[in-house]
């Protein structure tokens, strides 16, 4: 367990230098790495406890996933740290653990974040193994020269199996896991070890206090009093409350308010200086002055070099959003801006579609970010949405030379003006039980996936490498994974960039109007398989008219599959014989809330899980 509580006596050795300044080599900066529910939050709970940073009454459950949505999906989304003080030997040291988001969409937070950071300990399920994003971070944190400390986490379940486990980490990531700390995060267990690794094996940061200011803003919320509140690691120099700052890339200057730390509650400081992690508070009255990745320097004086490597978060996913009712435009538009300035990486533009009406296509990292916008949005006001099915973003070269970056279908020129038709390719790793490989090499071959290697990690367990188009990837790649893994596959993915593919615009056409809500982009051999798929699927959703309802999909002026919806006189209440009116009444109510979700195209009323069809790809039919 943690040292006993210094008494008089036993006086631990201050960690501040003469004059206040905390001294660097007293400082451990870290991270924790892992894939998703292997237990990170748990671990980090365990950790406040034992450095009795927060109380046992105190502690809630994962206190570090303090936004509710988080805690709902029990998924860390938002990159945080908490100081905590530990004496080890007598020493007293400030311990930070920066928390990252598990998740590819956030992979450039986790970058920035373990930019902050010396060492990271690579937390890894002692039952489950080594996972995809197990690797991915590793490899990740390996690359910002961090010194991995591996921990296998569960020890306390009955079916952990240590020994393979530390096997696989030494087989996929190269890392000697000899000396890898066994703990449960859950009952405490040798949890107090995995602090004296981190002081033992994480070097301490090497700034410069008396340095000019630099620091490393890695993180940013929005608080509706305080506004921006900026994390930051301070590399060199020290910073103070009072102290005119600047931030090098946006260009603005600005006033400290107030600096400190998070303990996890936003706790005053007088100063920071290098090596240490905090919060600084400029009254900054938006998001969007405040980039993660900035350098912070002092205002005047001698100013430090930017640090390597801002980049504007990339966006390659893309839908748009529509209010059901055209009258509740204003309203979402407020809705997004409000979250926007929660979330800067989230985009929206107004764009009016003929089907839809006027509505905003929205730009997100990924598509659990975008799941998590929409959440947000459903949970903050009561707009009734319509959704279209996401798209990832095309780069086209006309003929005339002109070059677009495409975020919408239907904004894809007509197909003789196109030069070049390019789209984005990412690097996927799956990890699966070895019967299941088969499977997902068919998986990847369908999506027309280019192999590029196969690695077993252990006699049971292997990580398979493809390149595959994202648009492959971000509608059901995931789902399909499971189900033919039943569970047990993982993977992980990184943007590699731009390919030409040979790709064409599919339309549908409902009662002879195209629908430009339903226009996609796919490959040109797969176009007939998935205009059957989407109009099959369409043909379902789309209730029954008094006349007859077409619907045809094809490329141009060229039809590749067509069905009709027959019609027929709906008289729902016709069952209701008898002369109950209250019960035709709650009918005829639940019929209007159906309304509500619908969208009148020409005379024809479609529900909105039908704009979803566009994700049929058709795979079922061809007998998978
Ligand atoms: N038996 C056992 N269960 C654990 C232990 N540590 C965590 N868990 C459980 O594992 C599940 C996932 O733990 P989390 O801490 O939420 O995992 P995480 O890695 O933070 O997950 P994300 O935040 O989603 O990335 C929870 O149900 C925990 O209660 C442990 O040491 N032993």
């Amino acid at each position: 367990m943690a040292d006993a509580p210094a008494t008089p006596a036993s006086k631990p050795k201050s960690l501040r230098r003469k004059g206040g300044l905390v001294d660097p080599q007293f400082i451990r900066n870290f991270s924790i790495v892992a894939h998703i529910d292997h237990g990170k939050s748990t671990l980090a709970d365990r950790l406040l406890e034992v450095t009795a940073t927060v109380s046992k009454r105190e502690m809630k459950e994962q206190l570090l996933d303090d936004m509710d949505l988080e805690r709902q999906r029990g998924i860390t989304i938002k990159a945080r740290a908490v100081s905590m003080l530990y004496v080890h030997e007598g020493q007293e040291y400030e311990l930070n653990l920066i928390d990252t988001p598990g998740h590819v969409d956030f992979q450039y937070e986790v970058s920035r974040s373990l930019i902050c950071c010396e060492g990271a300990l690579l937390l890894v399920d002692a039952f489950q193994g080594v996972e995809a994003q197990t690797v991915a971070n590793a490899y990740n944190a390996i690359e910002h020269d961090l010194e991995i400390v591996p921990v296998l986490n569960k020890i306390d379940l009955v079916h952990a199996r240590p020994d393979e486990v530390k096997e696989e980490i030494e087989q996929t990531l190269g890392l000697d896991a000899s000396e890898a700390i066994g703990c449960s995060a859950k009952t405490g267990l040798h949890c107090d070890q995995v602090l004296d690794a981190v002081i033992k094996r994480v070097p301490a940061p090497t700034g410069d206090p008396e340095a000019p200011l630099q620091a490393m803003v890695f993180d940013s919320v929005y608080d509706d009093y305080r506004g921006a509140i900026v994390y930051v690691r301070l590399m060199n120099g020290a910073i103070r409350k009072g102290d005119k700052i600047k931030f090098l890339q946006a260009g603005s200057t600005h006033d400290v308010v107030e600096i400190g730390q998070l303990a996890p509650a936003r706790t005053k400081r007088d100063r920071l200086s290098a090596g240490q992690v905090g919060y600084v508070i400029c009254n900054i009255k938006s998001l969007d002055m405040v980039h993660i990745g900035d350098t912070l320097t002092a205002a005047h004086g001698e100013q430090a070099e930017p640090l390597p490597g801002y980049e504007e978060p990339k966006r390659m996913v893309f839908c748009g959003l529509y209010p059901s009712d055209g009258q509740d435009f204003e309203e979402l538009r407020d809705a997004l801006s409000k979250l926007k300035v929660n979330d800067p990486s989230f985009v929206f533009e107004p764009e009016t579609s003929d089907a839809l009406g006027f509505g905003f296509r929205c730009g997100f990292l990924g598509l659990l970010h975008m799941e998590i916008v929409q959440q947000r949005l459903e949970g903050e006001s009561d707009i009734d949405l319509v959704q279209t099915a996401p798209n990832v973003t095309y780069r086209i070269t006309k003929k005339d030379g002109e070059e677009l970056e495409v975020h919408t279908p239907t904004r894809v020129p007509d197909q003789g003006e196109i030069e070049k038709f390019e789209q984005p390719i990412v690097r996927v790793s799956f990890v699966m039980p070895t019967e299941y490989i088969g499977g997902i090499m068919k998986l990847c071959a369908d999506r027309r996936g280019e192999f590029i290697r196969q690695e077993y990690l252990s006699p049971t367990r292997a990580m398979l490498v493809y390149d595959l188009a994202l648009a492959e990837v971000v509608y059901d790649m995931h789902d399909r994974l499971k189900s033919i893994t039943r569970g047990f596959g993982t993977m992980d993915y990184e943007i590699k960039g731009y390919e030409e593919g040979d790709l064409v615009r599919l339309d549908v056409l409902v009662k002879g109007d195209r629908v430009d809500a339903l226009s996609i982009v796919c490959d040109r051999r797969d176009a007939e398989t998935r205009g059957r798929a989407v109009i099959k699927k369409l043909k379902s959703e789309i209730p029954r008219h008094m006349f007859e309802v077409p619907l045809q999909a094809g490329i141009g002026t060229r039809i590749l599959a067509r069905e009709t919806i027959s019609a027929m006189r709906k008289n729902v209440t016709a069952k209701c014989y008898g002369g109950d009116i209250s019960r035709k009444r709650k009918l005829w109510e639940k019929q209007k809330e159906g309304k509500k979700r619908m969208k009148s195209i020409g005379q024809v009323d479609i529900p909105q899980k039908a704009f979803l069809a566009v994700l049929e790809t058709g795979e079922d039919d061809k007998g998978k």
